[in-house]
Parts: C-alpha cells; structure tokens; sequence
C-alpha cells in the first residue's frame, strides 16, 4: 500500500519508518527542514532505541522518503494524521492548529477512495469534526507507543484500536496492519469517538496511578513506613498490578501532563466538570513533587547558594525529550533560588543546553559532581542506579545525595559514608 505520514515527531517518524518495515511504500511529510534532512539522511531527529536502524532500512530499501510537499502524497490509500496537539497556550484545551493546518493543505489531494486516519491525542469529537471538515473517509487510530520504546511498542503494540464508521474503513486499516494482526496483536474495532477518548483515558488513567503512588510515597516520608516495600505488596494483588508504581518527581513529557488537562477541558465543556475535577488534583499532586523537591534540595544546600550536581534532564529515562520535564522545572527553580547548576544527562544533554541556556551543561558526571555540596537525581537513567559511591564521593564537597527518582541503593550509599535523601524516605 502506499501510505503518507503526515507529520515526523516522535509518534510520526516512528510509525512511517515500521509501516515501511512492514512492506509498505510509505512518504513522510513535515514542514521542518531541518527534520526532513535528518530524516532523508536515514537517521532519527531524536534519540529512540533502533529508530536510527529502521529509518536507514527503510530509505536505503526506496520504501520510506520523505517530503514537505504533499503533492508528493497525491494518491496514497491511507493519510495517517501525526502531527502535535500540544496545551492551548493560554488554557488546558488541546491545540487543534496543526492538525486543521495539515488536513486543509491535504484535502485537494485526496482521491474518491483515501482515508485519511488520525493518530495524533484529540479531544473526543474531533474525528467527527475532520469528516465534516474534509468530506472524507476518516478513522481514528490512536497510538499507545512510550518514548524510550517506541520501536518495540509499534512493532508489538498491546492492542490495536480501530475507531470506524463502517467495514470498508475497518478492512483498510487490517490491510495496513496485516504483520500485526497474523502476529495475533488483539484489534479493538469500535467508533471513532470511542478511539479519541480510549487515549486521553489511558493517559489520564496512568497519570492518576503516578499521582497516587506519589501520595503514597509522600505519606511514607512523613510516617517512616517503607515506600518500596508498600508498593511491593500493593503490585502483587493482580487487581492493582506492578506496572508504573514507581514513585518520584512525578510524570512529565509530551503527553501525560497535556492529555489530563485536556481531558478535563473537553469534560468541562461536556458538562462533566465536577467529576473531571478528579484529574485536576492528580495533575496538582504531580506539580507538587516538582516544588517540594526543589525544596527539599534547597534546604540541603549552603544558605542562600552551594552548588548542586543535577543527573537528569529528560522527562524519562532511555530518551532525549525535555517536553516539559520535571528535571528541568526543578534544576530551574534551584538556579533562581542562587544555587550553581550544573546539569548532566546521556543523551539530554544538547537539548537541555538549547532550551534552558542559564543553566551549565556538562558532558559527564565526573564534571557535575566536581566540587559539588548535593548531589540530585531527577531522572531515572540506569547508568544513574550504577554510579560507585565511593568514586562520586571522591568527586564531591559533601557526601549529599537526594534521590527524587528512587533509582539509587540506600544501603550503598550510606555504606560509604553519605548523607542519603530520598523522595518517600523520612529523613
Ligand atoms: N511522543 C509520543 O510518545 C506520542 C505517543 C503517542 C501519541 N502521541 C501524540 O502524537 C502527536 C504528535 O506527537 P509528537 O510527540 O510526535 O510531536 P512532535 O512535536 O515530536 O511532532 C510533530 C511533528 O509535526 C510536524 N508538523 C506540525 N505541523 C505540520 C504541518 N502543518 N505539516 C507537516 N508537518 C507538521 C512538526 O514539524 C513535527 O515534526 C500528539 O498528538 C501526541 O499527543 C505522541
Ligand atoms: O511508574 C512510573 C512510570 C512513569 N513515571 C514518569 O511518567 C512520565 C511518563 O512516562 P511514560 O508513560 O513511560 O512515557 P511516555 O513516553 O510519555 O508515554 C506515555 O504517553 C504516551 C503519549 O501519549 C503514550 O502513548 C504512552 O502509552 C504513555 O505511557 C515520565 O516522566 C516518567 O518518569 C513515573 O514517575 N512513575
């Protein structure tokens, strides 16, 4: 089949270059120059674990181009729709701009038989409002990929969600995804309303389990109950599961904090606002990890100033997006309070040095913690958990270590002689 993939983010890129591995033709189409260059050049525009790998395949094979006319795209079976619908500047609604921008330009390209498929997160209705708009054949699909995985989490998704109006829709999305259908990849077909909210609940749904968890954690703290052993015991009854239980500084990113207040804005003006004000204190809760950390930090440096090692500056581990990174609000709030930064993250690092110019990047960890009075975790990378105390304790002015991310062993580092802090630990 031939495919456009309109727009080449992390959500597009990945999924135009495994619809290609699939055996499809497909063309990816983006307004960002510099993206498309990376992209014709068969890499990646960001860091994403065999992402490099299938995008130079499936150049090299003539299978996957990509383009920032869509002229080019004039013809194709299927438009998949994955351009970003960030927060409203100045409210919590979903910014629909992109995805009408793109689908206007589209429309004297589509032919009698297109349809054109949304994967980008929207408010519920918004499927409905794109068939009227384009007089087309529309689909909602959306995609349930985490950055970091996003290759494995495409190639294997744990369900594929088909939002349709009717079966000729829903045999041209199986065709599309014929390898993960004979993998035996469970296909939910349902309308497209349902396919719109299924993504902003699971998100939602995954922010509450966070802020839970963080309350939790906070009530440990305050208690001296055990945080990781708490959560040991709730993940072993089925009904609540170990997944995503981990506390810390809270969840950030592209999606989870935009979709939760999204969902309570479409729910507002659905008239469910009372019960939506549910995710209102899940994303309050979330927001007070940020401030309560950089408190706690603040209050275990030198008055008025010190100097703070900071290991973290993207959202999550195993990825290169500093979209709106818990990190980076807390690093932020200690370089305003009159603490030296420095900041260090494996693969964050050039972003972190591009968006927040005030703050000192340095390219090791050795560099950071040189001289430091704390040393703060804020994102949960695993060469993080490995670092040797004794060598880091070498480095430093005081052996102080805050750990907002849980991913450090207590007993190690008291071991060698550390002041160890911890989020959900009482002190
Ligand atoms: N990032 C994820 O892990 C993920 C996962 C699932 C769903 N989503 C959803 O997918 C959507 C995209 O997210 P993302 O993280 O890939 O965003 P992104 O900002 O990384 O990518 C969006 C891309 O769209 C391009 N674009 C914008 N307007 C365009 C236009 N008029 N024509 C052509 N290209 C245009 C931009 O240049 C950019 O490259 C959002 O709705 C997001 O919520 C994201
Ligand atoms: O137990 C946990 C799990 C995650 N996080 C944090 O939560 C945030 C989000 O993590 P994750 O959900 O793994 O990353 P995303 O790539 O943002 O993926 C989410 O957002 C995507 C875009 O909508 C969806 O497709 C995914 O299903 C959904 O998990 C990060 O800051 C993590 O540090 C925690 O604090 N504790």
């Amino acid at each position: 089949m031939l495919i456009s993939v309109l727009g080449t983010g992390y959500l597009g890129a990945t999924h135009a270059a495994c619809l290609a591995a699939a055996g499809h033709e497909v063309v990816g189409v983006d307004r960002d120059p510099g993206r498309l260059e990376v992209l014709r050049g068969g890499r990646a525009p960001f860091h994403e674990a065999g992402l490099d790998e299938l995008i130079a395949e499936g150049v090299a094979a003539g299978r996957l181009r990509f383009t920032d006319d869509l002229a080019d795209v004039a013809g194709a079976d299927v438009h998949f729709l994955c351009v970003g619908t960030p927060q409203v500047g100045d409210g919590d609604g979903a910014d629909l701009s992109a995805l009408w921008s793109v689908a206007d330009a589209l429309a004297p390209y589509l032919g009698e038989h297109s349809l054109v498929v949304g994967k980008s997160t929207v408010p519920v209705g918004t499927g409905a409002r794109l068939r009227d708009r384009l007089g087309a054949r529309v689909a909602w699909n959306p995609e349930f990929l985490r950055e970091g995985r996003a290759v494995r989490d495409t190639l294997r998704p744990d369900r594929l969600v088909l939002g349709v109006d009717d079966d000729d829709d829903h045999r041209t999305l199986l065709l599309v995804y014929a390898d993960l259908v004979a993998a035996g990849v469970p296909v939910i077909r349902t309308d497209l309303a349902t396919a719109e909210l299924a993504k902003v609940s699971a998100n939602a749904m995954l922010a509450t389990r966070i802020s839970t968890v963080n309350l939790l954690a906070e009530v440990c703290e305050a208690s001296g109950a055990d945080v990781g052993d708490l959560t040991t015991i709730l993940g072993a009854d089925p009904r609540i599961g170990r997944d995503f239980l981990a506390p810390g500084l809270g969840y950030g990113g592209g999606c989870l904090p935009k979709d939760t207040r999204a969902f309570v804005a479409r729910a507002r003006e659905l008239g469910v606002g009372e019960s939506a004000a549910l995710f209102d204190a899940v994303d309050r809760v979330n927001l007070h990890q940020r401030s309560r950390t950089a408190e706690l930090a603040r209050s275990l440096l030198p008055a008025g100033g010190g100097t703070v090692a900071i290991l973290g500056g993207a959202f999550k581990a195993e990825s290169d997006d500093i979209r709106d990174s818990p990190a980076l609000d807390v690093a932020g709030r200690l370089h305003r309070s009159g603490a030296t930064v420095r900041l260090h993250d494996p693969f964050a690092g050039a972003n972190v040095r591009r968006a927040c110019p005030e703050l000192t990047v340095v390219d090791d960890v050795a560099t950071t913690c040189r001289g430091a009075d704390l040393v703060l975790v804020l994102t949960e990378w695993p060469q993080f958990a490995a670092l040797d105390p004794y060598e880091v304790g070498e480095l430093v002015c005081r052996r102080t270590v805050l750990d907002a991310r849980l991913v450090l062993d207590p007993e190690k580092w008291v071991g060698a002689g550390w002041d160890f802090r911890a989020l959900g630990r009482s002190a």
